[in-house]
Order: structure tokens, then C-alpha cells, then sequence
């Protein structure tokens, strides 16, 4: 059985970036029973980043048209779903995990994991375009807050201003947190270079998706600079093995939702793992179904770095309460079986 029944979730804090502002995510609450065990997953397309919001529905509606969610290995339902619809995909192979973590006895992290999973996750605080002085005052809120990792969202205006940006965010951080600036493909040639080599000055952990998703060869091209190079975009559209044989990154950013689902992504994490390659698991501004889902991925799976999870402060309201909220710069991993969330009142 598969039903799915649609949302739309206001963000009260917008998320200002390089490809634009994310102001609302609709998507679809995704539940399955399989034997016996209610599963509880979440679809929530991002265009740009996954199919669109009806090309996701259709999906949805063609898996729910068949036989049920098979028991032990990912069946029909699942397999209908082809890759071009990864949040479809990722709602009925979440809701389908959560319901076999469930009857395994095992939290879905622990389902998921090699070995044993992590209790908590590092998270990084998101810090949207923004002024200079604004975005010194929200990376001195983070810090007090307790993150030790900041990501500034960068590549929307001037290249002076985001150099501001990053050496006003350095100033309000002081030494010991990791700072990454993400530019979503933004930066030509030249001012890739220009602000990646001020971040390695400025002592930033890593430097996301410099260069277009598709070219490879260009993001390849500016490692070694004294920076990490993180990739995201060339990862949901390129895939995690073209990256890699690419040797575009030296961090790979791994989003559920646009990989389309949580086994899935450990796979792929596993595989970039195996080549030297670091992991940060991230949401796409979900709902708390797929937050929490992406939580248990992270901590399934070894060298992930701080992970771009805390996002639900910035919904005005979200599905259901939250399991995990951030506390000091960390996410506890919840313990009962499946997702763990009672998630009143969806299951
Ligand atoms: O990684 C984070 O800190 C939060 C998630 C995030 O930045 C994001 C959210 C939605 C769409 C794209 C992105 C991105 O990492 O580029
Ligand atoms: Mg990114």
C-alpha cells in the first residue's frame, strides 16, 4: 500500500542564493505498509535540483498504482520510479526504509550503517545572501550558538562584496570554525580563482560548487589552490562516479533528496568514501520527514564532515514536530526503530 498526500511549507527565512531564493517547498507526505510495519517517507521536488512538482506527483501516482512495497528487498513500487524523478523516488524509499528499519528492530541509521552509526551528527549553520554587516552578525548568532561549522551562501552579487563577505565572516567567527562558502555554480573562470585563493587565505574548510554542475573539468581545475573543492550540483546531475573518475572534488555534497532516497546515497557516499573522498549529507530545505531521514543517513556513514541538516528553523511551520532539533551544533541521531519520529500525525 502507498498513499501520498500533498504539502506546501512557508519558509519564514528565506534562503537567498546564487540560483535564487527558496521561499516555499511543496512536496507530498509518502506512506507505506509493509507487513504490517507503517513506513513514513517525504517527496519534496526543488526544481532545479529535482523533477518538477507535477512531474514528482505523476511518479508518485504511477507507484501507487501497483502491487505494494515488497518486504525484504527494494521491489516494484520503487523500481517503477526511473531516475529522472529522484524526489518521487526518494519519498517510497524512505517511507519503504523506515518501515524495514522498523521490523528489523533497528533505527534506520543502524539499518543503513556498515557498522555502528554515529549517535550525533556535526551540523553547519546556513547563512544566506546577505549584506556584509548581516552576514557577520548571523555567523557571531551561529557561533554563539554553538555550530563550529558556517556555510555563507555566496556567488549572488559582486565579486568585492562576497570578498567582504568572507573576510567579515572569518572576523565574527575567529579561528577555530570551519567556514565553507557555497557559490551554486556561479563564479566564471577568473573569480572562482580570485575567491577561492581568499578563502584559502581566510582558512575556509572548502569552497562548494565553484564552478557550472556540468563542467567538471573547470571545478577539477581549481583544487589544489589551498582550499577544498566541494561539489553538489555536478553530483545530483553528473552522478557521484562521473565526479569522482572527474577528480572534481575533494568533498562530495550528497542531498537525498535529489539522489533519490537514503539508500541510494549511502551507496554513493560509500563509493566516493573508497576514493579519498569526504561526505556532507544535506537537506534541500526539507520537511521533517526527510530531515530526519537525512540525519540517519549521515550518521550511518563514515568521513562525513559537518553536514548542511539544520535547516528546519528557517520553516514557518513544518509537517510534524521534530525528533532531532539542533542543539550546540549537533543533531542526536533518534534511537527507536525506523525514522524514530512519532511524527504526530502522519503515521
Ligand atoms: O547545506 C546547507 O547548509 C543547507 C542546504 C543548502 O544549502 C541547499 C538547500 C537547498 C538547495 C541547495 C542547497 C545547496 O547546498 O546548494
Ligand atoms: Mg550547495
Amino acid at each position: 500500500m502507498i498513499r501520498y498526500d500533498a504539502f506546501s511549507l512557508r519558509l519564514s527565512s528565506p534562503l537567498g542564493t546564487a540560483a535564487g531564493r527558496i521561499e516555499e517547498r511543496r512536496g507530498f507526505v509518502v506512506r507505506v505498509e509493509s507487513d504490517g510495519h507503517r513506513g513514513v517517507g517525504e517527496a519534496a521536488p526543488l526544481p532545479g535540483w529535482t523533477e518538477s512538482y507535477d512531474d514528482c506527483e505523476a511518479a508518485l501516482s504511477g507507484a501507487a498504482g501497483g502491487s505494494g512495497v515488497g518486504n525484504s528487498a527494494i521491489t516494484d513500487p520503487i523500481d517503477r520510479i526511473d531516475g529522472t524523478t529522484p524526489a518521487a523516488r526518494h519519498g517510497v524509499e524512505l517511507a519503504w526504509a523506515d518501515a524495514r528499519a522498523q521490523a528489523a528492530g533497528k533505527s534506520l541509521a543502524a539499518w543503513l550503517a556498515d557498522g555502528s552509526p554515529a549517535e550525533s551528527v556535526p551540523v553547519n549553520a546556513t547563512v544566506g545572501d546577505a549584506t556584509v554587516e548581516a552576514t557577520a552578525e548571523a555567523t557571531r548568532a551561529a557561533v554563539e550558538a554553538g555550530y563550529e561549522a558556517v556555510k555563507l551562501k555566496v556567488g549572488a552579487r559582486e565579486p568585492d562584496a562576497d570578498a567582504a563577505r568572507l573576510r567579515a565572516a572569518r572576523d565574527a567567527a575567529g579561528d577555530g570554525v570551519a567556514l565553507r562558502a557555497d557559490a551554486n555554480g556561479a563564479w566564471d573562470r577568473p573569480t572562482a580563482e580570485r575567491l577561492i585563493d581568499l578563502a584559502a587565505d581566510l582558512g575556509f574548510a572548502y569552497v562548494e560548487q565553484p564552478r557550472p554542475a556540468s563542467d567538471l573539468a573547470g571545478n577539477a581545475a581549481v583544487r589544489g589552490r589551498g582550499v577544498d573543492i566541494a561539489v553538489d550540483e555536478s553530483v545530483a546531475t553528473a552522478g557521484v562516479d562521473a565526479t569522482l573518475a572527474a577528480d572534481a572534488a575533494d568533498v562530495v555534497v550528497c542531498k537525498p533528496m535529489a539522489l533519490g532516497g537514503p539508500v541510494r546515497t549511502c551507496e554513493l557516499a560509500r563509493r566516493a568514501s573508497a576514493r579519498g573522498v569526504d561526505t556532507v549529507v544535506t537537506t534541500t530545505i526539507d520537511g521533517v520527514v526527510a530531515r530526519t531521514g537525512a540525519l540517519h543517513v549521515a550518521a550511518a556513514l563514515s568521513d562525513v564532515r559537518a553536514c548542511g541538516l539544520a535547516t528546519g528553523g528557517r520553516l514557518a511551520s513544518d509537517l510534524a514536530s521534530d525528533p532531532a532539533p539542533v542543539d550546540t551544533g549537533r543533531m542526536a541521531v533518534p534511537a527507536g526503530p525506523g525514522l524514530a519520529g512519532s511524527f504526530d500525525p502522519l503515521r
